[in-house]
């Protein structure tokens, strides 16, 4: 399984560019298909659900190119696709489906309309149901009330009242209003049940207006579209950034002190889910806004409050709420949620289940959710049902001072495909110094020092290799059997404590220092499975305000985006003198030249092993310390370490 780990943050801030609205650049694009004349459409989403809808398009025999950057232009059909018979492979992208059987439907011809797995566990079944009262010709070709759907040439009943169902997904009256000025008659559509997401019907009403037809609305229930309704090219067509997709911004801005602007949607947006800065305020965020952008700071307390909100209205992203969640200080209620069932996956039980796994206690309801905090977030692995917005919401437990790995990732590619790398943009990592180095050059010593002078936690990376030689040794196991080693590192029972190291709770801070678990320690860590069942351990050593970490693979390995990279080294000479000095002190019996011998070949080793081997980083500061005393070593380091962090 793909996955990314994002490391530990301390906050973020800065501005991000949104990329188009998912919503706004399907709906145009079908909106300037099926219209009279050639539309330009500006910054449209570069997604996978928009390619499926340009792919079908283009299969339908509607002629599109692709400009400079995000800009297409597109020739209108007229309401007349030219291809009459077609198969078209529409993925997991709702937005482009029900649309097209709509407009497909009503355009006559013979069409078959299938995706990916989870596409056919979507309900389609009350579009196909009004589309029949209008004498559609829709027979489903796997479960009924679900795609796939084979769309035949049929005798309309043109004119006159269909109803249809908005209480599944608004999405169903959206492909009906689209598709109906194909008929050319006036048509009042009713809706059955309580219309949820309205929001999504005020984006389609608006942008139907900008392409010619005004349907009149009565209330949330009736939707008259008149007769001789035809489309028409407004000429150029902007879409607005996606307002789904600010919400994680919006929210990493609220946890994470801000400030942080979103650019692309603002006071003027058509899209609905602008709203969610309205949720993210009254949780007490900081929010401000102008015609074209947002931004948000934590609140002035600091702590986002705890909220109980009918989120019916912003459903997609209502979910950055329910992760949001985390950071409050009581309990959350998500209510009027049922949407999220027949999502990309069961977003209400997704949710649930991932949230329990970094430590919340959830309470799952049909249409409901209640999110409490824990006293402190876990590390987790988190999976993300092929569904992009798990996957983005997720990213701000990072937010939390700890490392989350997120499966699949690539998920995202539905929506935002760039979206990792604009978090990484606003993000503030927690820092981390890494100093590798050979023997006896001091890492230790300096890391230490360094550390405390920053007030930031220690790693001594080369105890935890001396910790597994010595577990090996005690347990008889020969120190090249990678597989038990490994699963003794996986499980090592070692803690750290004052200074001291313990191993199943007893100290063993000098047995590790021994020269046969130096040499040791230099056998166990050639081995490529001991050093992966260590690496997880080592990254969760990151954490706020900062962290400073020695080793041999620190800068390479471990944390390659460390802030600072140092490699500390010295003559042989004096390394070895210093270890000597070092074991003397300790009342430790020692002989310089067996030290040397031992201190080269443990360096050879470590430098030859093809797996992390020991070596100057281009990006490593160089620190020779064979003429330098400890102070000067450590205000060397001091030195470099960035001030903007
Ligand atoms: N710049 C320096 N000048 C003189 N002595 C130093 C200097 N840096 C470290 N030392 C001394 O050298 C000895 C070895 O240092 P330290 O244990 O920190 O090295 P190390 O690189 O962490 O070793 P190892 O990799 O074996 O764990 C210590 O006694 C330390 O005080
Ligand atoms: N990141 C690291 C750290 C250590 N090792 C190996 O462990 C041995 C002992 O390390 P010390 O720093 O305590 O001397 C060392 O010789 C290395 O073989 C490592 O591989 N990677």
């Amino acid at each position: 399984m793909e996955f990314i780990d994002l490391a530990p943050l301390l906050g973020a801030r800065g501005r991000v560019r949104l990329p188009g609205s998912k919503s706004i650049s399907n709906r145009v694009l079908l909106l300037a298909a099926l219209a009279e004349g050639d539309t330009e459409i500006r910054d449209l989403l570069a997604s996978d659900d928009v390619d499926r809808m340009l792919e079908a398009l283009r299969t339908l025999g509607v002629r599109w190119q692709r400009g400079t950057g995000d800009d297409y232009l597109v020739q209108g059909v007229g309401g007349v696709f030219p291809v009459k018979a077609a198969e078209l492979f529409l993925g997991n992208a709702g937005t482009a489906f029900r649309p097209l059987t709509a407009a497909l439907a009503l355009a006559g011809g013979e069409y078959r309309l299938s995706g990916v797995a989870r596409m056919h566990e979507r309900p389609i079944g009350d579009l196909v149901d009004a589309l029949r009262e209008a004498g559609a010709a829709i027979d489903y070709l796997g479960n009924e009330g679900y795609p796939p759907l084979a769309i035949h040439a049929a005798s309309l009943r043109t004119g006159g009242a269909l109803r249809v169902r908005g209480d599944v997904s608004s999405q169903f009256l959206t492909a009906l209003l689209m598709a109906l000025p194909l008929t050319g008659a006036e048509t009042v559509v009713e809706v059955v049940g309580e219309l949820i997401s309205k929001p999504y019907i005020a984006i389609t009403l608006e942008l139907m207006a900008r392409f010619g037809v005004e349907v009149r609305r009565e209330g949330w229930q009736r939707f008259i579209v008149p007769a001789g309704a035809r489309y028409r090219s407004p000429g150029t067509v902007y879409v607005e950034g996606d307002a789904s997709s600010a919400s994680y911004f919006l929210a990493a801005g609220a946890i994470g002190g801000g400030p942080l602007r979103v650019e692309g949607v603002g006071r003027d947006s058509i899209q609905g889910d602008v709203r969610f800065a309205e949720a993210l305020a009254s949780m007490g965020a900081r929010i401000d806004m102008g015609d074209n952008w947002i931004e948000a700071r934590a609140p002035a307390s600091g702590r986002l409050r705890a909220f109980d909100m009918d989120l019916n209205h912003i459903p997609d992203a209502a979910m950055t709420l329910a992760v949001a969640a985390l950071f409050a200080d009581g309990p959350c209620t998500l209510r009027n949620i049922a949407s999220w069932r027949v999502k990309e996956t069961d977003r209400i039980a997704a949710m649930a289940c991932e949230l329990r796994k970094v430590g919340a206690t959830v309470e799952e309801g049909a249409d409901y959710l209640v999110v409490t905090p824990p006293a402190a977030l876990q590390v987790a692995a988190i999976d993300t049902y092929d569904d992009h917005r798990m996957a983005m919401c997720f990213s701000l437990v990072s937010l939390g001072g700890l490392r989350v790995r997120i499966n699949d990732p690539k998920c995202v590619n539905k929506t935002f495909p760039t979206y990792f790398e604009r978090f990484a943009e606003v993000a503030r990592t927690v820092p981390v110094i890494a100093i590798d180095g050979p023997s006896a050059s001091g890492k230790g010593t300096v890391a230490a020092r360094v550390a405390a002078a920053l007030g930031w936690h220690c790693l001594d990376s080369g105890s935890l290799y001396r910790i597994v030689a010595l577990a090996g040794m005690r347990a008889g196991v020969a120190l090249d059997d990678e597989a038990a080693l490994a699963a003794l590192a996986a499980a090592l029972p070692a803690s750290f404590a004052d200074g001291r190291v313990l191993l199943d709770g007893v100290d063993v801070s000098a047995e590790i220092r021994s020269e046969a678990c130096s040499v040791g320690a230099s056998k166990v860590a050639v081995l490529p499975a001991v050093r992966a069942a260590l690496l997880d351990r080592q990254r969760d050593y990151r954490a706020a305000p900062g962290l400073v970490a020695e080793g041999r693979d620190i800068g390479s390995v471990i944390f390659p985006d460390a802030t600072l990279k140092i490699f500390l080294t010295a003559s042989a000479e004096s390394r070895a003198q210093r270890r000597y000095k070092q074991l003397m002190e300790k009342g430790m019996a020692a002989n310089m030249e067996s030290l040397l011998q031992d201190l080269q070949e443990r360096d050879a080793r470590d430098a030859a092993r093809p797996v992390a081997p020991l070596k100057q980083l281009p990006d490593a500061v160089l620190l020779d310390t064979t003429t330098m005393d400890v102070e000067q070593a450590v205000s060397f380091v001091l030195e470099r370490v960035p001030a903007d962090r």
